[in-house]
């Protein structure tokens, strides 16, 4: 099977250099970064953060960890696993039908220790304080650069005096994904298929070795390979709730994973969900003659189950039939 793709290239993703450590609120190397943001996430929705806050050791140790819970028995890996209201798999294991390469292990408010702890328990029974331990360095990290990104794109709209509030909207849900490489006869293999994301943000960092994970242009004409340049970056993404929130502000993009090789492809990211029972709208100060509302008040557990637990249609125009104005 060869997967439809019309590259140009050099086409690269904008790269953003989060590692300075005078990157502070009100100065003007927050102010610059921060117009960058705005610029990626309008034109790409996405871009490659650089964030020295994971070390390499903590990286290798992450991706370690991921390849010792996958290589689990299927039953244990089973025994975590919680489904929504939705049908959405959320907390512990999950695996989709359609995408047989694809598993993840879900640590829904991976901030709260006692979570993490649990679902350690559930996999080791005997304990595995290391595996515990990097989830959650690993995953504050995340927490951190995502902590960044969001104040900056509400600041860059004006927004500043909901920063707090949007902040706190959103529930930290860490993902260890397992892709499995191809067998010897096969030359390529979507693992997972295209789809926008419905969260306010995405973080990925992807094991080194492996690459696959693919954006399509704005203009829907071509795949973008996400290539991280060095150890330390993270690839950054706006989901659907992100853009129904800042009115059209920031495009949520298009993106696949096409597996190539033998070898396993890991990912460690974090998802920014609205919490449950949370409505999104965007705030009055950017809806205007010029910029009219665009989306009717949004409810995030609602969308999911408008677009189901699979990729099917999962994109801008399905968005608009869902809420669009
Ligand atoms: O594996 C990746 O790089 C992307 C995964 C993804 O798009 C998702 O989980 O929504
Ligand atoms: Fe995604």
């Amino acid at each position: 099977m060869t997967i439809s793709s019309k590259t140009r290239f050099p086409l690269s993703l904008p790269v953003i250099d989060f590692s300075s450590r005078d990157l502070k609120p009100k100065t003007p190397e927050w102010d610059s970064v921060r117009t960058r943001v705005r610029k990626a996430l309008e034109e790409y929705g996405c871009f490659e953060a650089l964030f020295d806050g994971a070390s390499t050791e903590l990286r290798k140790a992450i991706f370690k960890a991921a390849e010792e819970l996958y290589d689990l028995p299927l039953e244990t890996k089973l025994s975590t696993k919680v489904s929504t209201k939705s049908g959405q798999i959320y907390k512990g294991y999950g695996t989709i039908p359609t995408m047989p390469l694809y598993e993840v292990m879900g640590f829904y408010g991976v901030d709260n220790p006692e979570v993490v702890d649990d679902l350690t328990y559930k996999l080791w029974p005997q304990g595995n304080i290391t595996f515990s331990k990097n989830v959650q360095s690993f995953a504050e990290k995340l927490i951190e650069l995502n902590v960044k990104v969001r104040t900056m794109i509400l600041e860059s709209f004006g927004l500043e005096k909901y920063v707090k509030d949007h902040l706190n909207s959103a529930t930290n849900q860490f993902q260890l994904i397992k892709y499995k490489g191809l067998s010897d006869n096969t030359e390529e293999k979507l693992g997972f298929d295209p789809h926008i994301d419905r969260q306010f943000l995405t973080i990925l960092s992807q094991n080194d070795v492996v690459d696959g994970l693919e954006i399509k242009t704005k203009d829907g004409e071509e795949w973008i390979k996400s290539k991280p340049s060095q150890d330390s970056s993270f690839l950054v993404m706006a989901g659907a709730s992100l853009h129904v929130l800042l009115n059209g502000g920031v495009f949520p993009p298009l993106h696949r994973v096409v597996m190539t090789g033998k070898k396993d492809r890991y990912v460690a990211g974090l998802f920014l969900r609205p919490k449950e029972g949370l409505i999104i709208n965007a705030p009055e100060e950017i809806v205007d003659d010029e910029h009219p509302r665009l989306y009717k008040p949004f409810d995030y557990e609602d969308y999911v189950k408008f677009t189901n637990t699979y990729t099917k249609k999962r994109d801008l125009s399905n968005l608009k039939t869902y809420c669009g104005i």
